[in-house]
């Protein structure tokens, strides 16, 4: 079968925001609720780059975002894989006009079924969140420094403390949801490279808000206040829209 059939059949939805938007977060939790994979590109570009070294002039931990041929190709090779044929949620692609209209012409007229989720937050907020963000090392559970620590831990806040700090201090905090003691934060996750992701989203993928507006399945969202009051929000619009394919 050719890769066509599946991009034209499998993508449900896209999402789209900033960095430090929370769609990864919304994304997570659609996905449970309709039993559809998550296809983040960025994490699937750190799996096959983990060495992506830190002064590469394109590379995917400077915040600047690679060429759309190869993220499309290696894009269409993943799509492919069984586990995406029943649908997939699609997070942080398309990122620039270029990749929308190659998806446009792929997907034909059913790139008018896809439901297009735009989260909205102010440059701010997003900033804020990814300089706190860190991960679980066993099972990815998110976790920032300033809005969510888990529940088990024995920080002592300091207005200046960071992430950084916060991974060097030995078993300091237990994931909420595996136990494990072990966490993370991404290379790309620092001030200096979020201001770089949100000058690229600006330039980039900001544009697609307008690209999109005017088709029938696109939403946007204010996506400032809590990651639950975001995915209600979205969840009643998926709820209204019962012949939205990601039934
Ligand atoms: N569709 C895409 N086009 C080009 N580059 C991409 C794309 N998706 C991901 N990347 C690269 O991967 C990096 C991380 O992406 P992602 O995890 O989605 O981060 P963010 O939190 O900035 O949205 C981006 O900064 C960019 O270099």
């Amino acid at each position: 079968m050719s890769t066509k059939f599946f991009m034209l059949n499998s993508i449900k939805a896209i999402l789209l925001g900033c960095p430090g938007s929370g769609k990864g977060t919304l994304g997570q939790r659609i996905s449970t609720f309709f039993s559809i994979p998550v296809l983040s590109t960025g994490k699937l570009l750190r799996a096959r780059f983990p060495h992506e070294e830190k002064d590469h002039s394109s590379g995917i931990d400077n915040g600047m975002l690679i060429e759309d041929e190869k993220i499309i190709s290696i894009l269409k090779e993943t799509l492919i894989k069984k586990e995406y044929s029943h649908g997939v949620i699609l997070d942080g692609y398309p990122r620039t006009i270029r990749q929308a209209k190659l998806l446009d012409d792929e997907t034909k007229e059913n790139g008018t079924h896809v439901v297009i989720l735009d989260v909205i937050v102010d440059a701010k907020i997003a900033i804020k969140r990814i300089v706190g963000r860190f991960m679980c090392s066993e099972c990815d559970s998110i976790y920032n420094l300033f809005f969510k620590l888990p529940k088990s831990n024995s920080i002592i806040l300091t207005h200046d403390m960071t992430v950084k700090d916060l991974l060097n201090g030995s078993s300091l905090c237990k994931c909420d949801n595996c136990g494990s003691e072990t966490f993370y934060n991404r290379k790309d996750d620092t001030e200096e490279i979020a201001l770089k992701r949100y000058e690229e989203y600006v330039k980039n993928t900001l544009p697609l808000s307008e690209y999109y507006k005017d088709r029938r399945l696109y939403f946007n969202f204010d996506g400032n206040n809590s990651p639950q009051s975001l995915y209600d929000k979205v969840q009643k619009i998926l709820q209204i829209r019962k012949n939205t394919p990601i039934h």
